[in-house]
């Protein structure tokens, strides 16, 4: 697997400079190629050869309110902790994102969590908020695609809601490569459901709120 992943590759200042001009102005971007193509290619070999018990059904909430709701969610998650070479490519892109973003726009991004999402077909995530103002320390929410080959027959698209509004005012066809980067506590966003295998990961850079030298929450 490692044969496939390119030397680690610097994110240009240009497309630094170009999310962050997005954040500030629209509070969202779509990125079509962050990262280099082996690496998104090793993480999709990675995902779809792990089976149903390296997964674990997602829940909501965190910690002692976490929770399955199958009527909010149905997809299984695995988090990421840089035990291939794949992962640690994707997350040394993620830390590269995260200075490159602290430094343009002083958003004070502490770490970044990420988990591999499988979508069986017919699962889905309801419309919700990622981060919910004063009582999260999520701040920027990403979801990197892994399917090769998607089109509209196949749903799973991303839809992306003002508050308020009941019409999305975007939707995302989940294609291989491309990133989705957005504000957590502007956007509400579901996930239609698809009708083939849909893989991603989703991650959250997060603000440091420890209280006595914890970090807080834990995950
Ligand atoms: O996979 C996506 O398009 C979005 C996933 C999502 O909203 C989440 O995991 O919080
Ligand atoms: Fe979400």
């Amino acid at each position: 697997m490692s044969a496939l992943i390119q030397p680690q590759s610097e994110l240009s200042s240009h497309s630094l400079d170009n999310l962050a001009d997005n954040l500030a102005d629209k509070g969202f971007m779509v990125i079509p190629d962050l990262l280099p193509m082996g690496i998104a290619e090793a993480l999709l070999l990675e995902v779809t050869e792990y089976n149903s018990q390296q997964f674990q059904q997602a829940g909501i909430g965190r910690e002692q309110q976490q929770q399955q709701n199958q009527f909010v969610r149905t997809d299984e998650i695995r988090w990421l902790n840089g035990q291939s070479n794949a992962q640690q490519a994707f997350l040394a892109t993620m830390e590269q994102l995260r200075l490159g973003l602290n430094r343009r726009l002083f958003m004070g991004l502490f770490d970044y969590e990420c988990h591999f999402a499988h979508y069986g077909p017919g699962n889905f995530y309801k419309k919700h908020l990622d981060a919910f103002k004063g009582r999260t320390n999520r701040i920027l929410s990403t979801v990197l695609y892994l399917n090769p080959g998607w089109t509209s027959e196949d749903g799973g698209e991303l839809l992306m809601y003002e508050k308020r509004s009941k019409e999305a005012f975007l939707k995302i066809t989940p294609l291989f490569g491309q990133m989705v980067v957005f504000l957590s506590e502007r956007f509400p966003h579901e996930v239609l459901a698809a009708k083939r295998d849909r893989y991603s990961i989703a991650g959250w850079f997060r603000v440091n709120t420890s209280i006595g030298g914890a970090i807080d929450p834990a995950r």
